[in-house]
């Protein structure tokens, strides 16, 4: 077995991770490369855990000369080159064939990224539309483009290349609106396990407030999410879980997000949607409902401790307790919240009541299906938000490497065997 050459990297990472490739900690597709060889990577690991005692939203943990052991496409031990031996022997002692590599100090292993809020029928639109704001933006590019996935040829097509394009862009984790359409849907879970990409994937939820042709009945919605459910599961994997998607507060009545709030406690499936994005979407909200837009989800029996919320912008602080409260989670999709003109999420405040965050692309909202591109516009979102406040701290390089790895694995409740790193 090779050895580590113990030369000290000085690689410096809290100014140059941005440019780096995401090397590994990713298992599923380590695995559809070898078909189950086990591995043992050997390198600088760079990582976020959580902190013991509770005194800090995480801790960095920088092993200049570490090990990762892969055995089946799991991730079975992380740890430093001293433990190796044991950890081998504990966890490969049957295994004849290992592969072992060596990685050169300029590289280092990262945890896969987790994109919290992807609209993957929306990826054909990236970059294009920010002449409107969000609800006008939905009318006018929106629908029309989502639409399309009736045709299954195209829908194969776009959502092929979306799961490919974000695996090239380290994310391993997804959480994906899908499509109106339950075929359509099952197309994107279909690609997701072509490539070996974990994600939770949503049937869209949508009654109202979209063209004629482009809304199911409040039947249709509930016995096609069922049956997408029970699709999904009977592929009895790993990687995909299905998700409970009402597209958002304006898409629905109150009766049909009680019946999703049941099949979500029946099938203790996970929860996506969007809040608080926009100031109008929140009136029309307030308007339609006589209630804040949390406690509109609430009633539903929505906020649950596997929901995300996307944006939560103009969240109260009652709001903000409440989500609290019930341990719900927020997808910060700074790079939308621009293009759209939606406004800055402040991350700080979040953190503040306790809440989980991870980051989102959304496209297409946001322009770039890269979790680095979030990243950046996370931090620039922060620095903006610090103008005016004094003493305000801006979020750091570290601070959102954390949202894009164990904050979003957070924000989406990985099961424990998904990414030991992420625990
Ligand atoms: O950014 C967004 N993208 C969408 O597709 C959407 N639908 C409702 N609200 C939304 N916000």
């Amino acid at each position: 077995m090779k050895t580590l050459n113990g030369k000290k990297s000085g690689y410096s990472y809290t100014r140059s991770w941005m440019q780096m490739h995401c090397f590994g900690l990713i298992p599923s597709s380590v695995a559809k490369m070898s078909s189950g060889q086990s591995k043992i990577f050997l390198g600088n690991i760079f990582h976020c855990q959580n902190d013991p005692a509770k005194k800090q939203l995480y801790r960095i943990s920088n092993e200049q000369g570490g090990f990762v052991i892969v055995k089946r496409s799991k991730i079975m031990a992380i740890g430093r080159k001293e433990d190796l031996e044991q950890a081998r022997a504990q966890h490969l002692a049957d295994e004849q064939d290992v592969m072992v590599t060596v990685l050169s100090d300029r590289q280092l292993l990262i945890p896969g990224f987790v994109d919290t809020h992807i609209h993957a029928p929306q990826y054909p639109n990236c970059g294009l539309g920010y002449d409107k704001p969000l609800l006008e933006w939905l009318q006018a590019y929106t629908y029309k483009l989502e639409r399309k996935y009736r045709d299954l040829e195209y829908s194969r097509k776009v959502f092929n290349a979306v799961v490919r394009r974000t695996l090239n862009h380290g994310t391993t984790t997804a959480c994906y609106f899908a499509s109106l359409f339950q075929d359509a849907s099952l197309i994107l879970v279909d690609a997701v396990l072509k490539y070996g990409q974990r994600a939770f994937i949503g049937k869209i939820n949508m009654t109202t407030l979209a063209p004629d042709d482009y809304v199911e009945t409040p039947e249709e919605t509930i016995k096609l999410t069922r049956k997408f459910i029970e699709s999904v599961r009977s592929k009895d994997c790993e990687l995909v879980e299905p998700i409970v998607t009402p597209r958002f507060a304006l898409s629905l009545e109150m009766d049909s997000m009680i019946e999703l709030g049941q099949l979500v406690k029946e099938y203790n499936v996970n929860v996506q949607t969007h809040i608080s994005e926009n100031t109008d979407e929140v009136k029309q909200v307030n308007s339609k409902y006589g209630l804040p837009y949390a406690n509109v989800y609430d009633k539903a029996g929505l906020l649950t401790p596997k929901t995300v919320l996307a944006h939560g912008i103009y969240l109260t602080d009652e709001e903000l307790s409440l989500l609290s409260q019930r341990g719900s989670s927020v997808s910060h999709c700074p790079d939308s919240n621009t293009c759209l003109k939606s406004g800055m999420c402040d991350v700080r405040r979040l953190f503040s009541f306790g809440i989980k965050v991870g980051l989102g692309t959304d496209v297409s909202g946001g322009a770039s299906p890269s979790i680095v591109s979030a990243m950046r516009s996370a931090l620039a979102t922060s620095i903006n938000l610090s103008f005016g406040q004094k003493n305000y701290k801006p979020l750091n390089y570290l601070d959102v490497f954390y949202l894009a790895t164990l904050g979003g694995a957070e924000d989406v409740k990985q099961k424990q065997n998904w990414s030991s790193t992420t625990q």
